[in-house]
């Protein structure tokens, strides 16, 4: 199915002109608490649609992306009475796009469902391409489908709420979108000041060409069978990074570990394909203002290396699959490295991030 992206600050009239064509039986939106709070009610002001929609609240972050979690959405959609001629909202951060599109797509076999990202994480990355799914186990997306929203409404109004963590967040997948595209575009993102960028347009217009990248990636091999993988690039390292931090019950938000993960794995594509060391300096310095250390110690290891284990791009446990970099955009798939490799890898990454 063709999905319709749409990049608009008119995110009310968006949704207006995508119910009134859908007429739906039924309209449900997904959201969590913070985003009910914070969002809601100014779309729903503007939106009648999506004022009369059926709410459906979780509680927030990466911690409630769960069965438990899951199964009450379910419920409340059996409750509300929603049918194969439904359609879901998942209104909120990556959170919801994926737990929402998990459970869309499961409930009766597959309800239709809109992205609206409201982080700039999921706008960038999480709302399109159609990786849905929840955490499982202590395993970041284990269980899940692929399966495409509808239509995703991409917009930069809802950023004016959301925590610096939270943008810095997001902007850990772009610069992950920058070093699989081109030279150029990591030295682009280096220099934007995405803490203080007042520029609306300016923003949606570099958000149009993050997206891209990742479409393009999508478009050519929707379910990960080769160059996919590419958007896994820092996920074996910040999934398990994610994983240690479910376990000890401390909150890590995921462009964080994304960001950390980026350098160890430019530190192991420095060391098996020669990556330039002036690049991974120039971004290890970066995150390092922006993102600090990783809170892991040389104590963690074996437990991260454990958790990579389990990563979804291995054929078997005992080969630990990277994307890696010999370059910004010279993109080598299915790298593997052993866990004395990458434990080098981690010493150096903390040392570069100052721990
Ligand atoms: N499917 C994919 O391709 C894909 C890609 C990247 C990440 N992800 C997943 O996305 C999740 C991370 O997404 P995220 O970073 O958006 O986290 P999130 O959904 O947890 O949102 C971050 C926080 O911001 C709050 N929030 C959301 N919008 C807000 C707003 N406008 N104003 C104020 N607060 C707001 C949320 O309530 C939450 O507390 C992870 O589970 C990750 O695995 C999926
Ligand atoms: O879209 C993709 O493909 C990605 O890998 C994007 C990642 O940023 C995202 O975190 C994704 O959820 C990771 O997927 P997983 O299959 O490694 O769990
Ligand atoms: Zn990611």
């Amino acid at each position: 199915m063709s999905q319709i992206l749409v990049f608009n600050n008119e995110v009310a009239a968006a949704v207006e002109a995508i119910v009134d064509e859908a007429k739906p039986n039924g309209l449900f939106i997904i959201t969590d608490t913070n985003v009910r709070r914070e969002v809601l009610p100014s779309l729903a002001e503007q939106s009648p649609a999506v004022a009369r929609a059926c709410v459906i609240e979780c509680e927030p972050g990466d911690e409630a992306k769960n069965l438990r979690t899951l199964s009450e959405i379910w419920s409340r959609l059996v409750a509300g009475g929603c049918s194969r001629s439904s359609l879901i909202i998942n209104l909120g951060g990556g959170v919801v796009t994926d737990m929402g599109g998990f459970a869309a797509a499961t409930f009766k076999r597959g309800v239709k469902f809109i992205n609206i990202p409201t982080t700039l994480l999921a706008a960038v990355d999480a709302s399109v391409g159609g990786k849905t799914g929840i955490n499982f186990e202590g395993l970041k997306n284990e269980i899940g489908v692929f399966r495409e929203a509808v239509a995703v409404i991409i917009s930069t109004c809802f950023f004016g709420s959301l925590p610096r963590e939270e943008l810095l967040s997001g902007y850990a997948e772009m610069l992950k979108h920058g070093l699989l595209d081109s030279e150029e575009a990591v030295d682009m993102l280096l220099d934007f000041p995405i803490e203080n960028c007042d520029e609306p347009k300016e923003l949606l217009q570099l958000l149009k060409k993050s997206v891209a990248v990742k479409q393009r990636v999508v478009e050519a091999d929707p379910h990960e069978h080769g160059l996919r993988k590419a958007l896994n690039l820092g996920h074996t390292m910040a999934h398990a990074m994610e994983g240690l931090a479910l376990k000890t019950g401390s909150h890590l938000a995921h462009g964080y570990a994304v960001a950390r993960g980026l350098v160890a794995d430019l530190v192991l594509s420095h060391m098996k394909h020669g990556f330039p060391s002036e690049r991974l300096h120039s971004v290890a310095a970066f995150v390092k203002s922006r993102y600090g250390a990783p809170e892991f110690t040389c104590d963690d290891y074996d437990t991260l290396i454990q958790l990579m284990r389990h990563d979804k791009k291995n054929i078997d446990p005992e080969t630990i699959n990277f994307t890696l970099l010999a370059a910004p955009g010279d993109i080598r798939l299915d790298s593997t490295a052993t866990p004395q490799e990458i434990t080098a890898a981690l010493d150096i990454t903390r040392d570069l991030l100052g721990c």
